[in-house]
């Protein structure tokens, strides 16, 4: 069987670390290289991955050149995430993207692209399986609820507010509700920023701390009634499953995919 020839973007991240270890440890896959923007021509075992051999690269284009990769993960920021992704899909490397924070423009911009390469990507602002069955079922009760906030609870390194994943439960919910412009018309926020941002008229709230890993939780209410849907992250292993899920599904497509909720139906 041949290998699924992987290289990962980010390699010393919280999370780029753990995919250099699930790429390592799974038999079907091969790490033949990372990204980064330092380390170049190092490998990664001089970076403290122990039996790493895999080269780190700081210029994409010749890592894409010298290991021709399949697939690329990308657990990097928004601004080299969206150049990664691009460059990848204009090499035929079909990238697999965690990293969060791009805009509706930016998507769109990856879409065309794989439509005009014939390439699969998967943007996954959340790999963890349990957060995306949190989306879908909120999905589901945005069907049958009016009314709705978003509390999502994250470490305090984090860059981009709101998260990845409270975007994209706002727009699965948007999907089923009409627009509501939500709380009392004549509101008026005596503190700026208190009724958090606002996406179609619900609000989302991020909270940002130290302790914390990655949260959510979704509150509907309607007359004498709530429904929260919570999930919680209390390590970035939880995201592996969902990367491997990402990676195995990325090789069978040549289309572009917004969400992990769309391969698990
Ligand atoms: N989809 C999902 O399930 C999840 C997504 N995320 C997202 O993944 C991204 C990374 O998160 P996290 O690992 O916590 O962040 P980290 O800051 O720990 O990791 C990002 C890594 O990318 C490196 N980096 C910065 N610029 C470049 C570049 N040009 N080339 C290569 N590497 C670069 C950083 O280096 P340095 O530190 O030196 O700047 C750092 O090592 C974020 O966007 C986050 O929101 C996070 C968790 C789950
Ligand atoms: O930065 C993080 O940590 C996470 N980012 C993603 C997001 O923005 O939704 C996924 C998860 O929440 C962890």
């Amino acid at each position: 069987m041949e290998k699924i020839k992987v290289v990962v973007a980010g390699p010393r991240g919280r999370m780029g670390t753990e995919a250099v270890k699930l790429v390592m440890n799974t038999e079907e896959y091969e790490l033949v290289g990372a990204i980064d923007y330092k380390n170049n021509g190092l490998k990664l075992s001089d970076v403290g991955f122990h039996s790493a051999d895999a080269p780190i690269f700081t210029d994409i284009e010749e890592c894409f050149n010298t290991v021709k990769p399949d697939v690329l993960v990308d657990l990097t920021t928004p601004e080299f995430g969206m150049y990664h992704a691009k460059t990848a899909l204009l090499h035929g490397v079909r990238p697999v993207v965690g990293t969060t924070g791009f805009s509706d423009d930016q998507l769109k911009e990856l879409e065309r692209l794989c439509d005009d390469q014939k390439r699969g990507c998967i943007i996954a602002p959340n790999f963890a399986l349990g957060a995306v069955l949190m989306m879908k079922f909120a999905r589901l009760a945005g069907r049958y609820f009016q009314d709705v906030e978003i509390i999502e609870l994250h470490h305090d390194q984090k860059l981009d507010a709101p998260s990845g994943t409270a975007l994209k439960t706002a727009q699965m919910i948007a999907e089923e509700r009409d627009y509501k412009e939500q709380g009392h018309p004549n509101e008026k926020e005596t503190l700026s920023g208190a009724r958090g941002a606002n996406y179609e008229g619900m609000h989302i709230h991020s909270v940002r701390l130290p302790g914390l890993i990655a949260h959510q939780q979704v509150m509907f209410g309607s007359s004498g009634q709530t429904l929260s849907i919570r999930h919680d992250s209390y390590n970035r292993e939880s995201f592996m499953s969902g990367v491997k899920l990402a990676v195995d599904s990325v090789m069978k497509l040549n289309v572009f995919v917004y969400g992990l909720e769309n391969i698990i139906e």
